[in-house]
């Protein structure tokens, strides 16, 4: 009795005071509307062109979507005008990227046509990008700002341009970043390829798709050399994990829709226009500054060695992967029949120690190190990688020509260039 007049009090509280909640409740739904609205204005995403997964998983900056008008059209359409006959139709992903940016050029010099995407985030140095940007812009290769979770764009892209490959280089690279970040592989890694594969099986016609996979999908394997039917079940660091899923992804992308796709498993790639979170590079600028570098060591103190491979040899690895790979089968994302599903190792099959990595570096730049040896911290770096590339080899006719001497050497070069180094003031071994 006492709970029901209890309820009946409450009910008839509602109802006198109903028509004021309703007010306020109007109010308030009105002003969660205008701060959405608000907010999505600010970041310039009015058109729509927006995925809800650019905003969702993204670790790092987000930057304003694309805004298409006649002007960007024609400079997308232009950028994708091969200058020869039968020349590919390319959308390189991560252009503004190290091995982006080499492709890039590459295909260009050719006379293939192509337009980049890059979302210039910034896990490293955005000048170093800008400045790749510039190179490209130069030979008449457009870079479009955005992301490739952005999924409008895509297709926007897909039906302007009939594509015949797309050289997919976007990802959150980086080994020991994956410990601070993790998001950020989920971003790129895993939900912006899925993106890339829904806009590339729906095209029509569809592109053939050469992605950059990663030799940390062998993980702990103890196998030497590394060969594709090796076991890649056994990631050692997210970053892995995620390469691991993305070759998962297109095999199913492949199954179903009949996309071509070649995965490459990049090996240690330096050189030129490189990384600066890799370490060839940031040992260089804390040589040139004098300051120590730390040297991991293994297990039972161990040299760690990685399989260097340099950034001339990847491009040729990656245009004869676009060139052989085969028409997809599908159409308005369906398959007709079954089509290219390649994976290869692109590495340079000797691999260096890390010390042996620093006397180079040391002798080219004519400074010593300060040299500070640490347990490896535990951190997904595995202890060593050697590619055995004779898929690639027969397949592709891909074979390495430039060993950890000369490669950095040429580094060594392009890095006193571009940042003016006065190697005179530096001390003299
Ligand atoms: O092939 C790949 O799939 C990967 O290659 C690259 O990873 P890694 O092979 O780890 O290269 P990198 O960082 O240059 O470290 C080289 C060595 O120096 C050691 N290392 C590193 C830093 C340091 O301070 N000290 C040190 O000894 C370190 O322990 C290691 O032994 C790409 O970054 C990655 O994106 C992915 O593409």
């Amino acid at each position: 009795m006492e709970r029901n007049n209890y309820f009946g009090r409450v009910t008839n509280r509602w109802h006198t005071t109903g028509s004021a909640k309703l007010f306020f409740f109007s109010v308030f739904l009105l002003a969660i509307t205008i701060f959405i609205c608000f907010r999505v204005t600010a970041n310039g995403m009015v058109d729509g062109y927006i995925s809800s997964a650019y905003h969702s998983t993204n670790g790092g900056t987000i930057r304003p979507a694309f805004k298409s008008d006649h002007a960007w059209d024609t400079k997308v359409t232009q950028s994708c005008t091969p200058e020869r006959e039968n020349g590919l139709v390319v959308l390189v992903t991560g252009a503004a990227g190290f091995v982006g940016s080499h492709i890039s050029l590459a295909l260009k010099k050719r006379g293939d046509g192509l337009v980049g995407l890059d979302n210039f985030n910034d896990y490293y140095e955005v000048s170093l990008k800008r400045a790749r940007q510039e190179l490209l812009l130069k030979q008449g290769i457009f870079v479009i700002e955005d992301d490739i979770n952005d999924a409008a764009l895509l297709k926007h892209l897909f039906d302007m341009i009939q594509f015949t490959h797309v050289m997919h280089l976007a990802a959150q690279a980086g080994v020991r970043y994956a410990m601070q970040n993790p998001m950020s592989y989920i971003h790129s890694n895993i939900a912006g390829l899925v993106t890339l594969f829904e806009a590339c099986k729906s095209a029509n016609p569809q592109p053939a798709v050469v992605w950059a996979s990663s030799s940390s999908v062998y993980g702990l394997n103890s196998k030497v050399p590394f060969s594709e039917s090796d076991r890649t079940d056994q990631p050692a660091s997210l970053y892995a994990a995620t390469k691991k899923a993305g070759e998962e992804l297109a095999h199913t992308y492949n199954h179903i829709y009949g996309l071509s796709i070649t995965g490459l498993r990049f090996f240690t790639v330096y050189g030129p226009w490189g990384r600066p979170d890799m370490a060839y590079f940031s040992f260089t600028r804390d040589i040139l500054k004098g300051k120590p570098i730390n040297i991991y060591k293994g297990q039972n103190d161990r040299d760690l060695a990685r399989d260097f491979t340099f950034i001339d040899d990847i491009v040729k690895g990656c245009v004869a992967s676009l060139d052989t790979s085969g028409r997809s089968t599908g159409s308005g994302g369906k398959k007709r029949g079954a089509a290219t599903f390649r994976t290869f190792n692109l590495g340079n099959t000797s691999p260096v120690t890390v010390p042996v990595l620093v006397e180079i570096l040391e002798k080219h730049l004519k400074v010593e190190a300060k040299k500070e040896f640490i347990k490896m911290p535990r951190n997904g770096d595995v202890p060593f990688t050697h590619a055995n590339v004779s898929l690639a080899q027969t397949q592709l006719g891909y074979k390495p020509t430039t060993n950890l001497e000369i490669g950095l050497k040429k580094f060594v070069n392009w890095y006193v260039k571009y940042y003016g180094v006065q190697t005179t003031k530096t001390r003299r071994l």
